[in-house]
């Protein structure tokens, strides 16, 4: 459904420890992921995955490589605070997300209360999404990609945030999404949500997959190196 062929990326970097000044986030990354699968991605703070995620969802083009996807195929990345106009409020945040993730406006029109209803955002619904504090932006962005039926759901550590009573509701609903016919990609430091969603994971190191399959396994591997 979409695959990575020896993907790289580099930014050019001020700090003089990167080869001369250019900082190789990934480095020949290739992999490919399946309809209907939640692939988990774990790995230390700045190894690239959300770098990788922003490459999946077609934010960023890599320096080098090949990311494929099928031509009908929509991803939407999860991630709190990106995506949405400040000036505009909640409803219509909603409403050009959900006609940038493939719906039609009279599709999009027919997801909104379903979205303030899920949301629990109230009259702040209405409110410009500036006066949201982080907590409500994720609500919005959370509830808006899950009710709008992306073909690849990007998550970005989305489900730590929030209040708990939220967080349980959201992945309840992750839970119900994944059950069905939904592809999910999934970066999370929480080891037990990786375990208990994922099919697979992706364990990534300076850049490159240090090793991929049953999440039991790799999340065994990806602890080990840390005890090291
Ligand atoms: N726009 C950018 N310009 C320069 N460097 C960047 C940019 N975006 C990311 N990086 C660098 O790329 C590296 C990987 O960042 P990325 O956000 O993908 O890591 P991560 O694995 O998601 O980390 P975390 O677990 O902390 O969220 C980091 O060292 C970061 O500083």
């Amino acid at each position: 459904m979409l695959e990575l062929q020896d993907v790289s990326l580099s930014f050019r970097s001020s700090k003089g420890s990167f080869d001369d000044g250019v900082h190789h986030v990934l480095d020949g990354v290739s992999f490919k992921l399946y309809e209907n699968e939640t692939l988990g991605i774990v790995g230390r703070n700045g190894v690239g995955k959300t770098t990788m995620l922003r490459i999946m969802a077609g934010i960023l083009a890599p320096t080098s490589g090949t990311v494929i996807t099928r031509p009908d195929v929509a991803a939407s990345l999860l991630t709190i605070g990106l995506g949405h106009r400040l000036d505009l409020n909640g409803r219509d945040n909603a409403l050009l997300s959900a006609m940038l993730q493939g719906a039609s406006k009279s599709e999009a029109l027919g997801y909104l209360e379903e979205i303030k209803a899920f949301s629990e955002l109230g009259d702040s619904f209405e409110e410009p999404v500036k006066t949201y504090s982080a907590g409500m932006k994720s609500r919005l962005g959370f509830t808006t990609a899950l009710l709008t039926h992306v073909d690849i759901l990007l998550v970005d550590e989305i489900l730590s945030v929030g209040d708990a009573e939220f967080r349980q509701k959201a992945e309840q609903a992750m839970k119900q999404r994944i059950s069905g016919n939904q592809t999910v990609v999934f970066v999370s430091h929480s080891n037990a949500q990786v375990k208990e969603l994922c099919d697979r994971v992706l364990w990534i190191d300076k850049g490159k997959i240090r090793a991929e399959g049953d999440p039991e396994d790799t999340l065994a591997q990806y602890r080990a190196s840390m005890k090291k």
